[in-house]
């Protein structure tokens, strides 16, 4: 066991109002962090309630890499008090002497100790331990127990032959370097090339649609019936005036003016009379069509200035220009015709018929690897480079309507990138990376998941750009380890993680690919060894569609998504065809909305 993770959990009703307020999970975490090199540590905090407190105690130990829980609060008499009951329930064995050793030694510096109620025992193969809720409490309680950790952790994993190397390594201040997960460096040649075989895309395609659970927002959003008629009353279509039907055409009396919004009227209404209606607004009872102004000729004005007399030019028949009571939807059809996971429909949809359902999308994180990332804020400093994937990524996102929940920039670091997507996963469904995928000395990604018990699906693709990329999932979490270039993570997202995250946001399968369009190439070029996604515009010529590819495509080269409608899909060099010929013509995803650059 490399490294051993911790839960600190504050179990408090005051810092679950106000976070700010727990001091001792902090100080716990930062205990973890001095004395044991190379752990991770995540911290929650929850109310003092039973069934919240063991929802989170249950998530934890179920984490396989989660070894010791530190619980601080609710192990007092107070009637809030109930983490030793919560705890209890959960234990498979208890550990009373342990308890009373923390009890005997906190007696020593207070006598209120022995109202502490709290429990120590072991769930699965993880280590519980309540302590009271002080900032001096929880430093005493660890103090006493520090020493005693590792070889119960390890008595626990019932591996005793590792008790002393935990306890060299976890005492150790040193951290260890880890040394080059392809190692490359060992001399032996074996590891010279990457243990991934090179994925068709459409191979890994499937491989996504198989592994990604996907929202089923058919069920969600298929069976809602209206609860409402639209419209929910007879409504004028045009600007004109209501009337009966009967009362063919010629001069009526105007008795009145309906605006929208206005109550419907009930007043009685002869055949010789009308009333002034706008669009959208209530006919009166009696009223049976409207017929629209340009049809009519003002006759009169009343002493006030208002219309008292028109005359109907046109024939009036019934139901002219009026939406009869849900017209558009009657209530209990239902309110999707199909599926359309639009937010744009979904959303307006549902405020149509006054649904306040919030349709959730998948949480997603970005994260950037790359000791040589600065902010783009930052100073430009020798050997670094600005950051550019974390806003283009986060950009695309917004752009095919997901968020980020959460943006990060790791240094090339095991252990960091290690606890951040620990704790990311607890947070977010999708890690969206950057870097480190491919065979460097730091390219640490994929050992981090594989450390972390991800099962990795892909480990390359035969594309260009876009070689490294990797999607490795555990359960209901899913990992893109996009490559590092900022046009092969461009290109990575848009054929792979959006199509993804689509897909777990409960769209149709073939709907989370970029739409395919053929286009004629406007010049000659070459082809790669591997089949390549090269940046073009369009230009639509006489009702034809060419595409321009957009200057030198190496993949570090930010500048060829400058007007990239689309990405030709151009299959791999042959020997008997080494080059894409001018007005040859080939599938292209289209990147977005407004695809057509030019008209010619
Ligand atoms: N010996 C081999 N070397 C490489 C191979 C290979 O097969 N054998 N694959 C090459 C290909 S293809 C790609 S793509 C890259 C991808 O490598 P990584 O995913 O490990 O990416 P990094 O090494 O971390 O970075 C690559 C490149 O991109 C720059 N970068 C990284 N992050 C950012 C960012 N957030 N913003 C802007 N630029 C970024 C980084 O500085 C590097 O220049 O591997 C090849 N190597
Ligand atoms: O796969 Mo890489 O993106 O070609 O450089
Ligand atoms: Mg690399």
């Amino acid at each position: 066991m490399e490294s051993i993770t911790f839960g600190v959990l504050t179990i408090s009703d005051t810092c679950w109002q106000e976070p700010a307020k727990d001091t001792s999970g902090p100080i716990l975490r930062q205990l973890i962090g001095e004395n044991f090199a190379n752990t991770q540590v995540i911290g929650k905090i929850v109310p003092d309630e039973k069934d919240l407190i063991q929802h989170e105690l249950r998530k934890w130990i179920d984490r396989e890499e989660l070894r010791v829980i530190l619980t601080t609060g609710g192990t007092g008499f107070a009637p809030r008090d109930v983490t030793p009951e919560a705890t209890r329930q959960l234990l498979d064995k208890e550990c009373p002497q342990l308890s009373m050793y923390i009890t005997l030694k906190s007696i020593k510096q207070t006598q209120y100790a022995a109202l502490s109620r709290g429990v120590c025992g072991i769930a699965g193969n993880t280590l519980i331990l309540n302590f009271p809720g002080s900032e001096k409490a929880v430093k005493e309680c660890f103090q006493t127990i520090r020493e005693l950790l590792p070889h119960a952790v390890h008595l626990i994993g019932d591996d005793v032959s590792l008790v002393r190397k935990t306890h060299e390594e976890v005492q150790s201040s040193a951290r260890q370097g880890h040394i080059c997960p392809n190692k490359t460096g060992t001399g032996t040649d074996s590891d010279r090339n990457s243990p991934f075989p090179m994925l068709a895309v459409q191979e890994v395609l499937s491989i996504i649609f198989n592994q990604v659970q996907r929202t089923n927002l058919d069920n969600i959003l298929l069976e809602m019936k209206a609860p409402v008629n639209i419209p929910p009353f007879r409504a004028s279509i045009k600007d004109g005036y209501a009337m009966k039907s009967t009362g063919f055409s010629g001069s009526k009396r105007v008795l009145g003016y309906i605006a929208a919004g206005d109550v419907p009227t009930s007043l009685p209404l002869a055949e010789d009379e009308c009333y002034k209606i706008n669009t959208g607004a209530p006919l009166p009872l009696e009223a049976d069509c409207v017929v629209q102004v340009e049809d009519t000729k003002l006759l009169q004005l009343d002493k006030n200035g208002q219309e008292s007399l028109v005359d109907i030019m046109l024939e009036p028949q019934a139901g002219l220009d009026v939406r009869p009571v849900g017209f558009d939807l009657s209530a209990n059809d239902r309110i999707f015709p199909a599926l359309d996971p639009s937010p744009v429909v979904v959303k307006s949809l549902l405020a149509s018929v006054g649904n306040k359902l919030v349709i959730s999308k998948p949480r997603v994180a970005i994260v950037s690897t790359g000791s040589e990332l600065l902010s783009p804020r930052d100073q430009l400093t020798p050997g670094k480079i600005f950051d550019s994937n974390t806003t283009m990524l986060t950009e695309l996102l917004l752009y095919f309507g997901f968020n980020c929940m959460h943006t990060s920039v790791l240094s090339d670091n095991f252990e960091q990138t290690r606890e951040s997507l620990l704790d990311l996963f607890e947070e977010v469904d999708f890690v969206i990376c950057s870097g480190g995928v491919s065979m460097g000395d730091k390219d640490f990604v994929k050992s981090v998941l594989e450390d972390l018990k991800f099962k990795i699906h892909c480990g390359r693709v035969n594309i260009k750009p876009g070689k490294p990329m990797t999607f490795a999932s555990r359960n209901d979490k899913y990992f893109f380890g996009l490559p590092g270039n900022p046009v092969s993570a461009f290109v990575t997202f848009h054929l792979f993680a959006l199509p993804a995250i689509r897909f777990a946001a409960g769209w149709d399968r073939c709907k989370c690919s970029l739409p395919v369009l053929n286009v004629k190439l406007l010049n000659d070029f070459s082809l790669d060894s591997r089949p390549e996604f090269v940046r073009a515009s369009v230009i639509s010529k006489s009702g034809e569609l060419y595409a321009s590819v957009n200057g030198n495509q190496i993949s570090s080269r930010l500048q060829s998504i400058v007007g990239a409608d689309v990405l030709i899909n151009l299959p791999a060099r042959t020997s008997d065809r080494p080059l894409a010929k001018a007005n040859e013509v080939f599938p292209a995803s289209v990147l977005r909305f407004d695809f057509i650059s030019k008209y010619e």
